[in-house]
């Protein structure tokens, strides 16, 4: 079996405050991953030390076999933060063009590409548009779109559907499956049980460890619950 990523032994301190606590995740090509926690269990500052932007204490990551920080293989993901990272007073078009340039995908790339992910998102008739003028629902579709721009082999997406109505969750969620169906892998924090349900595979973090690693239904069966909150209730968890 291999791993496009693998954090061995991971833990880290902010302060004297310890964050995370000899985390191992090993994620497979292709499959949906989440991360389940309730706030402030350290789902995000796990997924920053996945794509390289924060260096872990102690333990390594690796991406392709390869240890981060490592610039060639950050190019490889997408990362959608929990805060849009857009600019507002330019339009979508404006915005996905310069992410792209900063992909350093050629010009002719860039056009193909934003018609392609605007279409995705389902926001092409929006794209002249200043992003000042968008709701909340679809700016998160747009930086969805920008962390697609360059086509990674892996999006990381921190608690993507916060904040967005159940119907946007769900178009949200038919995207991620497609990518998948495309190769691609796809990592989720989330604090919400359903959200938790449609992973391949969920990691549940409690106080910065590893509660528990495995499919949903594994989990339930493993312990004859018959919900995702039982289960993290079970090992400790706290509820949402
Ligand atoms: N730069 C920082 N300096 C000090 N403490 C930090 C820093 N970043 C995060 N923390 C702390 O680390 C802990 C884990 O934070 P993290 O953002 O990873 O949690 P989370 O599970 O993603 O939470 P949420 O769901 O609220 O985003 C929290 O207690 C937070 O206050």
């Amino acid at each position: 079996m291999s791993f496009i990523v693998q954090m061995n032994n991971i833990s880290h301190k902010f302060g004297k405050t310890i964050i995370l606590q000899d985390i191992n995740l090993s994620i497979k090509k292709g499959e949906i991953f989440g991360l389940l926690g309730p706030s402030g269990s350290g789902k995000t500052t796990i997924v920053k030390m996945m794509t390289g932007i924060l260096s872990p204490g102690e333990g390594e990551v690796y991406l392709n076999n390869e240890l981060m920080p490592s610039l060639k293989q950050m190019k490889r993901y997408g990362f959608m933060a929990q805060s849009d990272a857009l600019y507002q007073e330019l339009t979508a078009r404006e915005n996905l063009d310069f992410f792209g340039s900063l992909y350093k995908l050629s010009k002719s790339k860039r056009k193909h590409r934003i018609q392609e992910v605007m279409d995705m998102v389902d926001l092409t008739k929006h794209l002249d548009q200043p992003v000042e003028t968008y709701s909340g629902g679809m700016k998160r579709r747009l930086s969805l779109a920008a962390a697609l721009i360059h086509e990674p082999e892996i999006i990381i997406l921190d608690e993507p559907t916060v904040g967005i109505d159940p119907v946007l969750r769900q178009s949200i969620w038919q995207e991620l499956y497609r990518l998948k169906e495309s190769g691609v892998t796809i990592i989720v924090t989330t604090h919400v049980m359903d959200e938790a349900e449609k992973c391949d595979r969920l990691a549940m973090l409690r106080d910065g460890k590893v509660i528990a690693v495995d499919s949903p239904e594994h989990l339930k069966e493993g312990i004859g619950a018959s919900t995702i909150e039982e289960v993290f209730l079970h090992y400790g968890g706290a509820a949402q």
